[in-house]
């Protein structure tokens, strides 16, 4: 095992039984990840915490069995981390560059995640295709940029959950003329993980009250599972 990777006992912790993949996809992203300049090399020391951790521990706020969409997944982050965890979620990772979903496929395969699929393309060119309960993004776009990328793929009482850091409030203030020109939503900013993760995440997260208009609607989602599925693995909480 790389060096680096080794989980402190505070990740061992958070991920449980699910931590032999979680460790092997560290590995990935620690080897695989660097040589293909998908993470830069000096993230490999804080690959846990600053990463793998950080992105975990949103799943406190994401509900049993939700079709999850992680927009602009590049490597991972923070669909496969929550996939590990949440084997009843159903995650779909969005992502436009090639190089990047074949990293994603690799990773769904060997990693045997049958609870997620790698879908190429834009945010802003899937709107008619996709809906989900939860839209995860960390580090693609701007708040008010993502908000219009995000918002139209929820269904009805669905999240966006933009993991930011400390200017999460100051970026809402600054996204609060896009927030009035989308369908009725409430916005806050809520911070996870106190005491498992140092600093806590940062989560912007818009809930959006109405359903889509007529005419924008998406064909209905595909589960990822494939038929016959793969057993539920155990998770220590
Ligand atoms: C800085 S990377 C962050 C990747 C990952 N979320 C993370 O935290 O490590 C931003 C990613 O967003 C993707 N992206 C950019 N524009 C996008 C769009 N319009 N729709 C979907 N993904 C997009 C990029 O290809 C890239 O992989």
């Amino acid at each position: 095992m790389t060096e680096h990777v080794v989980p402190s006992d505070a990740a061992r912790e958070l991920f449980g039984e699910t931590l032999p993949v979680a460790q092997r996809y560290a590995e990935l992203l620690a080897d695989v990840g660097v040589a293909r300049g998908l993470i830069g090399p000096r993230e490999v020391p804080r690959l846990w915490e600053r990463h793998l951790m950080n992105c975990a521990v949103v799943e406190e706020l994401i509900p049993k069995g939700a079709d999850v969409i992680d927009l602009g997944s590049g490597a991972g982050l923070p669909g496969v981390v929550l996939a590990i965890l949440r084997p009843d979620l159903s995650v779909t990772l969005l992502e436009p560059l090639l190089r990047r979903t074949v990293f994603l496929n690799e990773c769904v395969e060997l990693l045997r995640l049958d609870n997620v699929r790698v879908y190429r393309g834009r945010a802003e060119e899937v709107h008619a295709k996709l809906r989900a309960d939860i839209v995860t993004a960390r580090a693609v776009a701007p708040l008010p940029k993502l908000i219009g990328w995000a918002l139209p793929l929820l269904r009805k009482g669905g999240s966006l959950l933009a993991l930011k850091g400390e200017r999460a409030e100051a970026e809402l203030e600054e996204a609060r003329h896009e927030l009035a020109r989308q369908r009725p939503n409430i916005a806050d900013v809520i911070r996870v993980g106190g005491g498992k993760v140092d600093p806590a995440t940062t989560v912007v997260r818009v809930t959006v009250t109405t359903a889509l208009e007529t005419g924008t609607k998406a064909a209905p989602s595909r589960s990822p599972r494939k038929p016959g599925g793969r057993k539920k693995r155990g998770r220590k909480r």
